[in-house]
């Protein structure tokens, strides 16, 4: 199966997923200069309710916090998209040192860690249904830097000792995903895709400029890689 190693890394996914050399591949290098304002672009519209909040789940390549998405309680609307996407998951890359992690990079610097928060285009009659089209998903991704400890993440990181293993899943109510975004919605947008298998070029990218705070302790947190789990710090996640 695809992972993060050097025989089933990135480098190897071509090979079984196609979409690897697609024209709309993430993630990308932001290069800040590069992109230009466009002023009919919207603010972005985010309304998260905490009920919809359901597990957390160790799917074997990160741990993700899935939400009820059986009605509009929690969306994103406004900013580059059209219509009502719902909150379905969200989850996080981070690497094997505080120096690297992130998926997306600005201007070639590397952030240990990288919030994505998924959503769908209600359209659409589920995430599965949306995944393949165009315009299917839209995926917020927030950098987290190294410096003061993060609270609001804390309750995110006790609940991993609960999902050690893949497909573990722990019931994780009540959980209000806007306390993790920071301040300013200033954002970069593009058309990407997951970046993961089966990497399907269906994702608006809403990358966000301010970032949030994690401390190097937090991101110590042990996700002990056990026999198909999730690699812990100790062993190399990304690059
Ligand atoms: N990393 S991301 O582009 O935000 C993203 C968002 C939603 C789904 C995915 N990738 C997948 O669901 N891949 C299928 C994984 C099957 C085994 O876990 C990636
Ligand atoms: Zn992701």
């Amino acid at each position: 199966a695809w992972g993060y190693g050097p025989t089933n890394g990135p480098d190897t996914w071509a090979e079984r997923f196609p979409n690897a050399k697609g024209p709309r591949q993430s993630p990308i290098n932001i290069v800040t200069k590069e992109a230009h304002f466009d002023p009919s672009l919207k603010p972005l519209q985010i309304k998260y309710d905490p009920y919809n909040s359901r597990d957390i789940l160790n799917n074997g390549q990160s741990f993700q916090v899935d939400f009820v998405d059986d009605t509009d309680s929690s969306t994103l609307t406004g900013g580059p998209i059209c219509g009502t996407y719902r909150l379905n998951q969200f989850h996080f890359h981070w690497g094997a040192s505080d120096d690297r992690g992130s998926e997306h990079n600005v201007d070639g610097a590397q952030f240990p860690c990288e919030l994505h928060l998924v959503h769908w285009n209600t359209k659409y009659s589920s995430f599965g249904e949306a995944a393949d089209k165009d315009d299917g998903l839209a995926v917020i991704g927030v950098f987290l830097k190294i410096g003061a400890p993060n609270p609001q993440l804390q309750k995110v990181l006790d609940a991993l000792d609960f999902v050690k293993m893949k497909g573990k899943q722990t019931a994780f109510s009540n959980f209000d995903a806007k306390i993790l975004l920071p301040h300013s919605m200033d954002y970069w947008t593009y058309e990407g895709s997951l970046t993961t298998p089966p990497l399907l070029e269906s994702v608006t990218w809403i990358v966000l400029r301010e970032g949030i705070s994690v401390s190097s302790v937090q991101m110590g947190v042990e996700v002990p890689q056990q026999k198909n789990g999730v690699p812990g710090r100790g062993t190399i996640q990304h690059q």
